[in-house]
């Protein structure tokens, strides 16, 4: 079993790619959050992948609350479980935090995966250089082919996982729950009030208000779906992201 969190579709791609290639099923665990699903079996041989993002050099809360509260059955008393995360630079925390949540579970965590992704944080990056971006692209598809063969051999340590200095992960991300507000949000004047932010927002922080969207909550996942998805592109968060672009793993793109 797969279970993974994505906002642009990065994440999805590789934890479909780990799903087709051991004929595994891939869970959204937004899916499974809506369905108020939070206890899974694992039959006897079976693996266990958590696919992630890497935000603010830690887990997505979406991911953190979800493993927090996650009720597993396992057929076998030590699974192997391995972690895929992407990320745009260093992924911090994110290997350590998700080893403690399975731990507390009684499940070691045999392996951690790094994957190179498009950095998604465009208050900060800039993605509106495709050409880079398909480059970044193909060269993850490379290491997601690696992680196949690694998995397939029960490899386990941690690989081009890229923590970065440990302190600053940890005081990174510490700092960002205080951080996650939704007041650098705002909508241009060209928005259509087609809906798309507000239904897609995992959080229900956005609201239709008079066809506008409006952010109905003090605080949300930071996601940034709502402005990377918007089909018109305007929806902004704070002065830069406009010049920075818009991004969705093509997979989702061309869906
Ligand atoms: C709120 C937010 C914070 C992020 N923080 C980091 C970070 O600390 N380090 C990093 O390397 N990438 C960071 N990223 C980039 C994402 O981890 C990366 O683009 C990921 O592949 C996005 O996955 P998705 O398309 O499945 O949502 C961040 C992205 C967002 C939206």
């Amino acid at each position: 079993m797969i279970l993974y969190y994505s906002a642009t579709g990065n994440t999805r791609h590789v934890a479909h790619r780990l799903a087709e290639a051991f004929d595994d099923q891939a869970v959204s665990i937004l899916d499974a959050q809506s369905d108020g699903r939070r206890s899974f079996e694992l039959a006897a041989g079976e693996t266990l992948g958590i696919v992630t993002p890497t935000y603010f050099m830690g887990l997505p809360t979406l991911m953190s609350d979800f493993l927090d509260t996650l009720e597993l059955h396992t057929a076998d008393d030590t699974p192997y479980a391995y972690l895929i995360i992407t990320f745009g630079n260093f992924s911090g925390t994110v290997r350590s935090s998700t080893a403690a949540a399975l731990r507390a579970k009684g499940i070691p965590l045999a392996a951690a995966f790094g994957v190179r992704m498009v950095d998604t944080w465009t208050p900060v990056f800039d993605v509106s250089n495709q050409e880079r971006n398909e480059r970044v692209t193909r060269a993850a598809d490379t290491a997601v082919d690696d992680i196949v063969a690694a998995v397939r051999t029960r490899a386990t340590g941690s690989h081009r996982v890229r923590t970065g200095p440990p302190l600053v992960g940890s005081l990174m991300h510490a700092s960002w729950k205080s951080k996650r507000s939704t007041r650098p949000f705002f909508v241009e004047s060209t928005c259509i009030g087609c809906g798309l932010c507000a239904k897609t927002c995992p959080v229900s922080a956005i609201r239709m208000e008079d066809g506008m969207p409006t952010w109905v909550a003090d605080t949300c996942a930071q996601c940034l779906s709502c402005l990377h998805r918007c089909p018109v592109f305007a929806i902004q968060h704070g002065p830069k992201t406009k010049g920075h672009g818009q991004w969705v793993h093509p997979d989702e793109a061309s869906a």
